[in-house]
């Protein structure tokens, strides 16, 4: 059962004033918060909300569950709206942001440099231990770009692929679901009433992966605003 947020904006105080305890929390025990950001429109606002606060930005790190094969300075880029919002306005350190290398002709080999950069990172583990995973839904249900029935969704040994998506006729990259699952701290944020029904599907006893991918995923928290939330969700 969730208890959703009335407005937007309250979804986003709760989400930043969340975003701040649990970094600095994890600063304090191991010096350093390892955050994956999710894209489209729903977190803009959170990353320019954390970037008014006082943070210990030099022991962020900074990376990217999902990309669009495109320039980073393009609308649609997933890094230059977090950039905008918080890398510019901050002092963040150049070797904490880790973006997707994008725009290029082989896709695969870019999922794999940035595979390849994920593993370096989290050197001595099996999967990268976010300390949190932050994670939107689009109204088909995809999350990250696990979009329905698209390859990416059965992967199972890699931990970033790039995905094909038939009704963009481009190439995604995104997180895999185990890779996902292997935060620490999983946060869906759910706004608009066009989410209404995925959730409704996301939440049915009727697993379907292929066609709702966020079911993938064991999320440890929903931020959903109440237009989104299906009334048999209500707490
Ligand atoms: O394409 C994408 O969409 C989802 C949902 O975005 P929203 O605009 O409905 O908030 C997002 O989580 C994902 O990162 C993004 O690339």
């Amino acid at each position: 059962m969730m208890k959703p947020y009335i407005q937007l904006t309250d979804l986003h105080q709760a989400a930043t004033d969340a975003f701040c305890d649990l970094a600095n929390q994890c600063i304090a025990s191991n010096g350093l918060f390892r955050v994956s950001l999710s894209g489209g429109s729903t977190p803009k606002r959170l990353y320019e909300m954390i970037a008014q606060r006082d943070l210990d930005w030099t022991r962020i790190h900074w990376f990217w569950g999902d990309e669009r094969n495109v320039p980073s300075d393009s609308p649609d880029s997933n890094f230059k709206m977090v950039r905008e919002a918080i890398l510019d306005k901050r002092k963040v350190p150049q070797a904490n942001i880790h973006n997707v290398p994008v725009n290029v002709d082989d896709p695969a080999s870019a999922a794999l440099a940035y595979e390849r950069t994920l593993r370096e990172h989290f050197s001595d583990q099996p999967m990268p231990a976010w300390d949190l995973v932050l994670l939107g839904m689009g109204d088909d249900a995809h999350t990250a770009s696990l979009f329905p029935r698209t390859k990416a969704i059965d992967e199972s040994s890699r931990w970033f692929v790039e995905n094909w998506v038939e009704k963009f006729d481009a190439f995604r990259y995104t997180l895999t679901a185990p890779a996902i699952n292997s935060g620490k701290e999983i946060w869906f944020l759910v706004a608009g009433d066009s989410k209404k029904t995925a959730l409704a599907n996301v939440f049915s006893e009727n697993q379907r992966p292929n066609e709702y991918p966020s079911q993938l995923i064991r999320p440890t928290r929903w931020f959903v605003t109440q237009d989104a939330c299906p009334d048999s969700l209500v707490r």
